[in-house]
């Protein structure tokens, strides 16, 4: 099947500065013709619009691009699963999806596009249903995992170890999303805090978020012996072993799990990197992993640990991570990974341009899926 991708751009300008008009007509539509499909959702659907804007974003987008738009929708059907997506809910996505186009163009819809956009969800369908099966052939769609030990390290800090039922392959650096039983169908990305280890078992940093359901479940109501829900193991921010001598780690607060999950990853390597870690927080209370990273550092000689405050007054210098290695003199010559929110990992990587490190040796998070790395 050839898909227009001219048609399909053109209409997509159409609707792009209402889009979110054209994803609530989509769910309401969705939702009322199919309503079996609704229980698949969770009952607030603010972040499933978001999502569903940036899936279609990305597939616009990458449609000339096949290997990657591959592999986006490889991810996005492994992803699905957990949701219990089945194949026979796809044309009922399609058919209300070009609908929801149709009505929000403001009259300048054409029939053509119809036709480009069915071929195209077609297409898009097609290889999602068969990434999914391929998938389910050796994982199931979520892990349940037991709760094994839940440490309130600052008063909205926890940092909480699972054990999944089953094997959980991951890379070092990756994330997982979680969903707690008392939010079922909610869903929230948290990175896992270690590298692969024999026991099977997963750390994560969660910080409770002010009115975020998930995060408040984890940290304040949830006790060992509780179990939790796993997603697949997504995210890239994962460590080129060929070209790794020297290595800068910024973290912003909770932005540190991956980075010490690299850190252990490169603790085990037969030429071990140096590293400099850098983990900037508010206030030196919210330094909430420092006897982790000292043992780290026992293990593990080439490796620097610098904390950073940056809003205590009386402390100098006050600084962020990213000030603290300009303040010690430090300029990047190897890879540089930076993981916090995504003010902090904007704001650091023009910084770093601007030092002089080089674009491709910055890596940063992001989630395909969600606008930034945002637990809530
Ligand atoms: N828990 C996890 O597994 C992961 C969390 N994250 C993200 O990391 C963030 C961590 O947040 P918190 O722990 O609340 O820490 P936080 O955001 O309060 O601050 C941590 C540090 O980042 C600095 N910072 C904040 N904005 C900055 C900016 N624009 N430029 C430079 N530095 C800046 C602060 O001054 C502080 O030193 C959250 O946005 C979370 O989504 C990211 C990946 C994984």
């Amino acid at each position: 099947m050839t898909i227009d991708i001219g048609l399909i751009r053109h209409s997509w300008l159409l609707v792009a500065p209402v889009a979110e008009k054209v994803t609530m007509h989509f769910y309401g539509k969705l939702f009322s013709e199919y309503p079996h499909i609704r229980e698949l959702f969770p009952a607030a659907m603010d972040l499933q619009r978001d999502r569903l804007l940036r899936a279609l974003t990305q597939v616009v987008l990458n449609l000339e691009n096949g290997a990657s738009l591959g592999d986006y929708l490889g991810q996005l059907a492994r992803d699905h699963r957990k949701y219990g997506v089945r194949p026979e809910h796809y044309p009922a996505v399609g058919h209300c999806l070009v609908a929801a186009m149709r009505a929000n163009a403001g009259g300048a819809w054409l029939p053509v596009y119809d036709e480009a956009w069915m071929t195209a969800y077609r297409y898009i369908a097609e290889v999602m249903i068969q990434a999914a099966e391929e998938d389910a052939a050796h994982a199931p769609p979520a892990w349940t995992a037991t709760v094994v030990s839940h440490e309130m390290r600052t008063p909205d800090i926890a940092v909480i170890s699972v054990e999944p039922d089953q094997a959980y392959p991951f890379r070092a650096g990756q994330y997982a999303t979680l969903q707690s039983p008392l939010w079922p169908k909610v869903w929230r990305p948290y990175s896992i805090a270690n590298a692969p280890r024999h026991d099977n078992r997963l750390s994560f940093h969660v910080r409770t978020v002010p009115g975020g359901w998930v995060s408040t479940a984890l940290t304040k109501r949830t006790r060992p012996g509780d179990t939790v829900l796993l997603g697949p193991p997504r995210g890239s921010l994962v460590l080129d072993r060929a070209r790794t001598s020297h290595l800068v780690f910024l973290a912003g607060g909770t932005g540190l799990a991956p980075l010490k999950a690299l850190v252990e990853e490169s603790a085990w390597m037969p030429d071990r990197p140096s590293i400099d870690l850098f983990h900037g927080v508010r206030h030196s209370a919210d330094a909430y992993d420092l006897a982790d990273l000292r043992r780290l550092r026992s293990q593990h000689k080439r490796l620097r640990v610098i904390q950073a405050v940056s809003d205590e007054p009386g402390q100098w210098p006050a600084h962020t991570a990213v000030d603290a290695l300009e303040h010690h003199r430090i300029v990047p010559d190897g890879d540089v990974f930076v993981c916090g929110s995504s003010g902090m990992v904007r704001d650091t990587v023009i910084r770093l341009v601007a030092m002089g490190v080089r674009n491709d040796r910055v890596h940063t998070e992001f989630s395909p899926d969600t606008s930034s790395f945002v637990p809530s």
